[in-house]
C-alpha cells in the first residue's frame, strides 16, 4: 500500500463541497482551496493525463486536496483551462499543455493516464488522431512508467464491450466490437491499450493498473459534450427538443463522477492488478432517463426521436463484484442526487455562455471552443 490509512479516510470527503465552501467564503483563508499536509515520505508526485478534463480535473481536485504533488498534462482539445485554474500557481500544482502523443519526460511515482477524447462525436471527429491518442499516447506514458518505475493506471471503458452479448457486463467478457465502425477507432483503440499495459507488465514488470468506466457523468463536463447527460440536461434547461436517437430502449447505467474518483484512487494504491469495471448498475432505457431529467429540470421541452447513431450499444450494466470484493469500492451517489448537482452546474455555464448552448448533436464534430470561458 502506497498511502497510509490517514490519506484513505482523506478520499472519502467530499472534496466538491469543500471546494464550493472555499469559493463562496468572502474571507478565504488563502488563495487555494485548502490542502491536506503530509510527510513527505507520504506525499506522492502523480502525472494526471486529460488532467484538465471532465473527469480528470475532479480526480486532479482530490489528490491536491490530500496533499500530493500533482502534474497535469493536456492538450486542451476537450479540456478546459478553467476546470484546474483554480490551482494554478499553487506550489504542489504543475501545468503541462501537451500531448501525450509525444514523448516526456518527468519524475514521478504514478501515473493516471486519463488522456483521450471520451464522447463519440468528438472522438469521432479525427479518428485517427484518437487512435493515435490511445495506440501512441500509451506507448508513450508506459516508457515513461518503466524508465521511472512509476506505477500507471489506464482509463479503459465499458466500449471495449461492444454491443455486449451478456449483461450486466462482467470484467471476463471479451466483448463484441464492430473494428471497422466509427466507433471502433475509440473502442480498438482502448483494447489494445490495455494489451499494452499488461504487455509491459509481463514483459519488463510494470505495476499497471485497469478502470473500464462506464458512463459517467457531473459538473465539469464540456457544454458542447454531446453525451445523453450533458444534452439532455442542457436541453431540458433551454425548454429545447429531447434528442432521443433511436427508439430510447436502449440503456446505459449512470454513475456521478465523485464516485468514479474513489474508485480509481482506490484502484491505483490497492493491490489487484487485473481490470476492474468502475461504474453505478443502476440502469435506465434512455426514453426513460430522458423523462426524468424533463421532470428533474421542470421543462417544458418536448422529447423528440432522431435516427439510432451506428453500432449504437443496446444495453450496458456493469458486474461491479470485482470492485467491491478486490478493491472495497462501490458508487454511493443516488443517480438522482448527482443529477441535482449536474443541474446546478450547468445552469452557471448557461449563464457564463450568455443564457444560449447548442449542445453537440449525433455526428461527428469538434468541441466548439468559447475563448472567455477557456
Ligand atoms: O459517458 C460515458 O462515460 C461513455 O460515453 C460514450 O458511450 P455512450 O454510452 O454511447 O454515451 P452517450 O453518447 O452518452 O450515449 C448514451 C446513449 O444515449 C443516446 N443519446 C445520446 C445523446 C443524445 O442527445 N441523445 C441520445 O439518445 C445514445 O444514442 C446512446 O444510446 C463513450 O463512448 C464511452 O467511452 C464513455 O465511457
Amino acid at each position: 500500500q502506497l498511502l497510509g490509512p490517514s490519506v484513505q479516510d482523506a478520499v472519502k470527503e467530499s472534496v466538491q463541497e469543500q471546494l464550493a465552501l472555499w469559493r463562496t467564503d468572502e474571507n478565504k483563508p488563502g488563495r487555494y482551496p485548502p490542502v491536506k499536509r503530509l510527510p513527505p515520505n507520504e506525499r506522492l508526485r502523480i502525472l494526471v493525463t486529460g488532467g484538465a478534463g471532465f473527469v480528470g480535473s475532479n480526480l486532479v481536485d482530490r489528490l491536491m486536496t490530500m496533499g500530493h504533488e500533482v502534474t497535469v498534462l493536456d492538450n486542451l482539445f476537450t479540456g478546459r483551462k478553467k476546470n484546474v485554474a483554480h490551482w494554478l500557481g499553487h506550489p504542489n500544482f504543475n501545468f503541462v499543455i501537451g500531448d501525450v502523443v509525444h514523448p516526456i519526460m518527468l519524475e514521478v511515482d504514478q501515473i493516471y493516464h486519463l488522456a483521450c477524447p471520451a464522447s463519440p462525436p468528438h472522438y469521432q471527429y479525427n479518428p485517427i488522431k484518437t487512435i493515435k491518442t490511445s495506440v501512441e499516447g500509451t506507448l508513450n506514458m508506459l516508457g515513461l512508467a518503466k524508465r521511472v518505475n512509476a506505477r500507471m493506471l489506464l482509463a479503459s471503458t465499458s466500449e471495449i464491450y461492444g454491443d455486449p452479448e451478456i449483461h450486466p457486463q462482467v470484467e471476463s467478457y471479451w466483448g463484441n466490437v464492430n473494428t471497422i465502425g466509427p466507433r471502433a477507432c475509440y473502442d480498438e483503440g482502448k483494447r489494445v491499450a490495455e494489451t499494452m499495459m499488461y504487455s509491459y507488465q509481463r514483459q519488463v514488470g510494470v505495476d499497471v493498473r485497469v478502470a473500464r468506466i462506464f458512463n459517467t457523468f457531473g459538473p465539469r463536463m464540456h457544454p458542447n459534450d454531446g453525451r445523453v447527460v450533458s444534452n439532455f440536461i442542457i436541453q431540458a434547461l433551454q425548454d429545447k427538443d429531447i434528442t432521443v436517437y433511436g427508439d430510447g430502449s436502449q440503456t446505459r447505467s449512470f454513475q456521478f463522477v465523485d464516485d468514479l474518483v474513489g474508485g480509481l484512487i482506490s484502484l491505483m494504491n490497492g493491490n489487484y492488478t487485473l481490470p476492474v469495471n468502475l461504474g453505478n448498475p443502476d440502469e435506465y432505457t434512455i426514453a426513460h432517463f430522458a423523462t426524468a431529467i424533463k421532470r428533474l429540470v421542470n421543462s417544458n421541452s418536448n422529447i423528440v426521436a432522431l435516427p439510432a447513431t451506428t453500432d449504437d450499444p443496446h444495453k450496458r450494466k456493469p458486474d461491479i463484484t470485482v470492485a467491491r470484493t478486490k478493491i472495497g469500492w462501490e458508487p454511493a451517489v443516488p443517480v438522482e442526487q448527482g443529477l441535482v448537482k449536474t443541474i446546478e452546474y450547468f445552469k452557471k455555464e448557461l449563464d457564463e455562455y450568455g443564457g444560449e448552448i447548442v449542445p453537440t448533436g449525433p455526428q461527428a464534430s469538434k468541441p466548439i471552443p468559447v475563448a472567455s470561458t477557456q
